[in-house]
């Protein structure tokens, strides 16, 4: 099973690149940018990546990527990651990335995009690999500063796939960011949010309606609400569901707990994630894995999971076709 999982073509549809920087990396970039850090060691950062909820993950997220200041920063950041997914079987990302998370500490959105544009380029030309853009924003945050941020970012809008919306939940209701949305929607870009990971299903429907998105990101209490339940199922909406994370978050006591069987169970369009592999304990087949192990699925369940988020990934009509003839192979 794992040689399969491995072998399988996997698209990653949620995956936050700020969340991908190992500490080997933060301790190497740094060293480079003159940093000090708070742990003494890579393996110290990692002990120290113990969370009993969101905020206490997102407050160390934050510190992390204190380290990327430079375009080459990002741009090593997104490379490493590309490699290591590549080599676990991946052949596409749709990649989350926060803007606001940078402008904040001064770092200009030229370099941010500069960096992760240029690894993308790089890794489509390269590596049989091709990568989504979803700039999130928090929503933790005041929502005129995301429509701000968004006007900001017009010279790139079409090296841009979709928003996103992420960070913490609680408290935030998609509600708030319906003039983000509609603008976003004005623009001609997609709309994904993160809705029913620590939040109430009523944030999953207020996605929906109020703001549009295509995607629900994790979206696991959906089972809270049958009506919604059975409305997910009969639109068939694509919720990027994440195993390790709900784990590490406390989402979910155990994964053989987790909600993903009764979802599949049900109808609905599932798809498995990473959210943030070097946080979580593991990228893609680690996420893979770990359902195989908890789950007991066959070969077929993990086809069709990844059928479904080649049907819903942001790539070309070409790059689509052939992913889908690869995972029939
Ligand atoms: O899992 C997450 N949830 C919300 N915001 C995030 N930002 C990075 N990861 C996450
Ligand atoms: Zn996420």
């Amino acid at each position: 099973m794992h040689d399969f999982l491995r072998q399988l073509p996997k698209v990653e549809l949620h995956l936050h690149i700020e969340g991908s920087l190992e500490p080997e990396l933060m301790f190497a970039l740094a060293q480079r940018n003159n940093i000090d850090l708070p742990y003494a060691s890579a393996q110290e950062a990692k002990e120290a990546y113990d969370f009993n909820d969101l905020q206490a993950f997102l407050d160390l997220y934050f510190q992390g990527m204190n380290v990327l200041r430079h375009e080459e920063d990002f741009y090593d950041l997104a490379m490493d990651y590309f490699h290591r997914a590549r080599r676990e079987g991946v052949v596409h990302v749709d990649m989350h990335f926060d803007p606001q998370a940078h402008l904040q500490r001064g770092v200009p959105l030229e370099v941010v995009m500069g960096g992760l544009l240029k690894a993308k380029q790089e890794a489509e030309e390269s590596m049989d690999f091709s990568v989504g853009m979803i700039m999130a924003f928090l929503r933790d945050r005041p929502a005129e500063e995301a429509l701000h941020v968004l006007e900001q970012a017009a010279p790139y809008w079409k090296f841009i796939d979709a928003i996103g919306l992420d960070s913490a939940e609680r408290d935030h209701p998609p509600s708030e960011f319906k003039t983000l949305f509609a603008r976003a929607k004005e623009i001609g870009l997609v709309r994904v949010a993160h809705a029913g990971e620590e939040g109430p299903a009523d944030y999953i429907i207020q996605a929906l309606d109020l703001l549009g998105v295509e995607r629900i990101d994790h979206g696991v209490r959906c089972l809270e609400n049958p009506d919604l339940v059975e409305r997910l199922r009969r639109e068939q909406v694509v919720l990027t569901v994440c195993p390790l994370s709900n784990v590490c978050l406390k989402v979910v006591d155990d994964l053989r707990e987790h909600p993903l069987p009764t979802l599949l169970q049900k109808g609905l369009n599932v798809t498995i994630s990473s959210d943030d592999p070097a946080y979580f304990g593991g990228g893609m087949l680690a996420n893979h894995v770990a359902c195989a192990d908890a789950f007991g699925w066959s070969e077929d369940v993990f086809v069709q999971l990844t059928r479904n988020a080649i049907d819903a990934a942001f790539v070309s009509a070409d790059r689509r076709a052939d992913l889908l003839a690869r995972l029939a192979a």
